[in-house]
């Protein structure tokens, strides 16, 4: 009568702590990371005829998780989360694709007396970078990338004007407003045919991290925004550039949006349009901004 038709399973929120000790200068380095494993495979029986002797354990997906971590770099989190995916995909024959995801929480480290502590860090935000590394039988390695969390305000320089208007419309035009957003944003990687091949990019996976944050900054400061969607797309279109190796870029931003207060009511004070300079910071409804950029086919010639 019924058929299972969508079946994966694994471990959620392992929390994992990372410490390199350099015995020689005594400096220390840390990585914290939250990692969820969903495996598919061969494992129907385990759902439809209580067969549990399909089923790697969820705790023992939670071990190797350990295992590997003791055994190989946890940096990049690309890296570390092909090398669990792999893991599955190779070791258990009726296992045929392995979901990798990981955060990389923030830990950075402390300047004291104006120099950078041996073995303190502290929380600087609740940014995250987070990673899905999905290895699959034959078919290779996929991973995204992304950020998190990012939360970010301009006082000025973004305007929205020129939008449709109708009878449903109330919202004023502006040519100049605050903007305020949590950035979301990812990038796709071409398929990697295998670990080694992942091995051969390490360095690329923290250069696109590095390069999609700072121009992720750079133009939200900088754009003389006109909207949310086109200051996103600048990004998008900047991120393939610098990134040779990713193919699409993705954001997902919400439009925090800032009220003016009129509060000419009390004595004429003035607090609109020019002289406005006390809001109310709104958290809900907001506006939801999302696209995915990709590269244009070349031109056959
Ligand atoms: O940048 C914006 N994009 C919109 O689509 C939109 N809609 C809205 O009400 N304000 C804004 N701002």
């Amino acid at each position: 009568m019924s058929q299972l038709s969508y079946a994966r399973y694994g471990k959620d929120n392992i929390r994992l702590y990372k410490v390199h000790k350099d015995a020689k200068s005594g400096i220390q380095s840390v990585v914290e990371m939250t990692v969820r494993i969903l495996l598919e495979g061969d494992i129907e029986t385990s759902y439809t005829e209580a067969d549990n002797s399909v089923v790697v354990a969820t705790d023992t997906q939670k071990q190797t998780c350990y295992i590997l971590a003791k055994q190989n770099p946890v940096t990049p989190p690309e890296l570390f989360a092909s090398i669990v995916g792999n893991h599955f995909i190779e070791t258990y024959k009726h296992i045929h694709a392995a979901h990798v995801n990981i955060i990389v929480h923030r830990w950075t480290r402390m300047t004291i007396d104006g120099k950078p502590h041996p073995h303190s860090f502290f929380r600087d935000g609740e940014e995250t970078r987070v990673v899905e590394a999905v290895a699959r039988e034959g078919k290779g390695i996929s991973i995204r990338s992304g950020i998190k969390g990012l939360l970010v305000l301009k006082s000025t320089g973004s305007a929205f004007y020129g939008f449709h208007r109708d009878e449903y419309t109330a919202l004023p035009e502006t040519w100049d407003r605050i903007l305020s957003t949590e950035v979301e944003s990812g990038w796709h990687w071409k398929t990697f045919a295998n670990l080694q091949e992942v091995k051969s990019v390490v360095p690329k996976f923290d250069e696109a991290w590095q390069s999609a944050r700072e121009i992720t900054l750079a133009t939200f400061a900088k754009d003389n925004s006109a909207s949310v969607q086109n200051t996103m797309y600048k990004m998008c279109d900047q991120i393939l550039a610098a990134a040779p190796l990713v193919e699409a870029v993705e954001y997902s931003l919400p439009n925090k949006h800032y009220f003016e207060i009129d509060l000419s009511w009390h004595k004429g004070l003035k607090n609109t349009g020019k002289d406005a300079e006390v809001y109310a910071p709104q958290s809900n409804p907001n506006g939801l901004i999302q696209c995915t950029v990709t590269r244009k086919p070349k031109a056959k010639i």
